[in-house]
């Protein structure tokens, strides 16, 4: 093409643009949602990369998908029911799966192209769609919270990408209260919540809406993932009105649990020291983001 697009002209992190050493592109198409590429990286291994956006690497993609799944399901006793929103790619469904506690986990992806996709070029990853308890639904998890049934899951995992383009309408008021509403009491949310060095004001107007929404607590924690704009991914962790969740020491620590780490893959990132310390936070974060 004539024109170089331009990198630092995208709306989620203006002024900065990240790159990454390609190798070979392994898949290129444009599915009913996103434009769905996968290449192999010099130095980060397979990427998958949705509308310009890297989503995940295999060299860091533990950091993300260990501490979303484990900061909420580890501070829980014994999570039963879980619902997955996104996380197509299976590596979500790959962590919940460690629990043996689980009996029952939903996924609803709304682009079947990333789940083909991810089948075909991550195995390590669409391994967690073997797990006999995961039930699959390709569809807009709009549709499918406005007809879950109230207090049905123990866990809800809201695995998004960022809130331009399909996942827009999953930042608004209206979803989290379809969340709220199918937890039950004392139910944990955990959503992916962007970068604290670049989106303060996403991340505050999300802590605003889950407080109104959340009468429980509502925590943010953070991981370092190097392949995302920042180096950092955020997470905010909910708990609905019922018996008192303490986030930050978890109560059902993943070293206890049996077979959680001789499982498909051990863990290579999270783990009881790194979840507690997830949720200690800079000054700026503490003045810019109220979560009092
Ligand atoms: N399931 C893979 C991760 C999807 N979530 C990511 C959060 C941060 C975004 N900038 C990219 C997607």
């Amino acid at each position: 093409k004539s024109v170089k697009p331009d990198y630092f002209n995208n709306p989620m992190w203006p002024g900065e643009a990240h790159s990454i050493k390609v190798e070979e592109i392994l898949y290129r198409e444009k599915s009913d949602y996103q434009e769905v590429l996968v290449f192999e990286s010099s130095t980060y291994g397979k990427v998958l990369v949705l509308d310009g956006i890297v989503q995940l690497t295999e060299k860091d993609e533990c950091a993300y998908q260990e501490m979303i799944v484990h900061l909420p399901l580890c501070s829980i006793q014994s999570p039963k029911t879980v619902l997955v929103v996104g996380g197509g790619d299976g590596g979500v469904l790959r962590e919940v799966s460690r629990h043996s506690s689980v009996e029952h986990i939903d996924i609803c992806e709304i682009d079947q192209m990333v789940i083909d996709v991810s089948r075909k070029f991550f195995p390590d990853l669409a391994v967690g769609f073997e797990d006999s308890r995961v039930h699959l639904h390709v569809g807009d998890a709009i549709e499918f919270l406005k007809c879950a049934p109230e207090g049905r899951y123990d866990a809800i995992i809201v695995d998004s990408s960022d809130p331009v383009g399909p996942a827009q309408e999953l930042v608004e008021k209206p979803f989290f209260d379809t969340i709220a509403k199918a937890l039950r009491p004392g139910g944990v949310l955990c959503n992916m919540a962007e970068s604290m060095w670049l989106h303060t004001h996403l991340i505050q107007d999300m802590i605003s809406i889950c407080r109104e929404t959340f009468k429980g607590s509502v925590h943010y924690a953070w991981a370092s993932v190097p392949t995302y704009p920042s180096g950092v991914i955020g997470f905010l962790l909910c708990a609905t009105k019922g018996p008192p969740v303490d986030f930050v020491n978890p109560i059902n620590p993943i070293e206890k649990l049996e077979g959680a780490n001789e499982h498909k893959r051990e863990l290579r990132f999270y783990n009881s020291e790194m979840h507690s310390a997830a949720f200690a936070l800079p000054g700026f974060v503490k003045r810019e983001v109220s979560l009092l």
